[in-house]
């Protein structure tokens, strides 16, 4: 068995078993199974509700599935506590949710250099890079101000640029252009894909948009919690 924090490159980044979870009486996802090889480019579609976002949590290890397994990097996060799934995480996994979900008290900047400085970069070396990846993602004019001053879309390019400093070996968004207008949104999932491309990473993108599913290796559409079809792109 591997060591947590290292994985063996030719095994799956994520394998999902039989994944089931319910919100009290509402069963969002009814034993989903799903495997994400590395360097693979996923899109996850279906209509509002059919719970999308709840398998992308339980990749992430967010959310603790009622039933079924999950492995991140070869490793199970059945019975991982919270400090061992953070570190499984950290440095390897990126997120972009929904509403960008910036830390409040931090201007544009210094979310971005967090996952630096939780690596132990130096401050400067890693305020230098993320203006660098700010730039990248159209943000450069965000680097000072907080999140609070941001509007949605403003606040999804910091959330992309954060998600891409670290060079992670899985990328899970969901619709993490949906407040963009198309060209930005386009663009911002250009530069996603083109870094997933480049660095050998997966992407898992939740997304209602077809243009945006069109451009994956691999589609897969969730009716009611189930996986209703599975079309390879490519
Ligand atoms: N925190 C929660 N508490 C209660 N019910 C929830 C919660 N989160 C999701 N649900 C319900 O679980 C089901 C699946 O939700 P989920 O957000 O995973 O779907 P989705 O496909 O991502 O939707 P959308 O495209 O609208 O974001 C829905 O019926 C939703 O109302």
């Amino acid at each position: 068995m591997s060591q947590v924090g290292v994985s063996d490159p030719a095994e799956p980044v994520l394998v999902l078993e039989n994944i089931q979870h319910a919100y009290r009486r509402t069963i969002a996802v009814r034993g989903v199974s799903l495997t994400v090889q590395p360097g693979e480019i996923l899109a996850v579609t279906g209509p509002s509700g059919c719970g999308k976002s709840t398998v992308l949590h339980v990749a992430a290890g967010l959310i603790r599935p009622q039933s079924g397994t999950v492995r991140l990097f070869g490793q199970s996060l059945t019975g991982a506590g919270d400090d061992e799934r953070a570190r499984l995480r950290r440095g390897k996994l990126s997120l972009v949710l929904q509403f960008g979900q910036l830390v409040p008290e931090l201007t544009g900047v210094d979310n971005v250099a967090l996952p630096l400085l939780l690596d132990g970069h130096g401050p400067t070396q890693a305020r230098r890079l993320a203006l660098g990846w700010l730039e990248r993602c159209g943000a450069q004019e965000l680097a000072d101000v907080e999140p609070a001053e941001m509007s949605g879309g403003q606040a999804q390019r910091v959330a992309v640029a954060r998600s891409l400093i670290t060079s992670p070996q899985l990328m899970l968004a969901d619709e993490p252009t949906g407040s963009l207008d198309s060209i930005g949104g386009r663009e911002l999932l250009d530069l996603m894909i083109g870094e997933a491309r480049r660095s050998g990473a997966a992407l898992i993108v939740v997304t209602h948009d077809n243009s945006v599913a069109a451009r994956a290796d691999r589609e897969i559409r969730l009716f009611d919690g189930e996986i209703a079809s599975e079309a390879v792109l490519v």
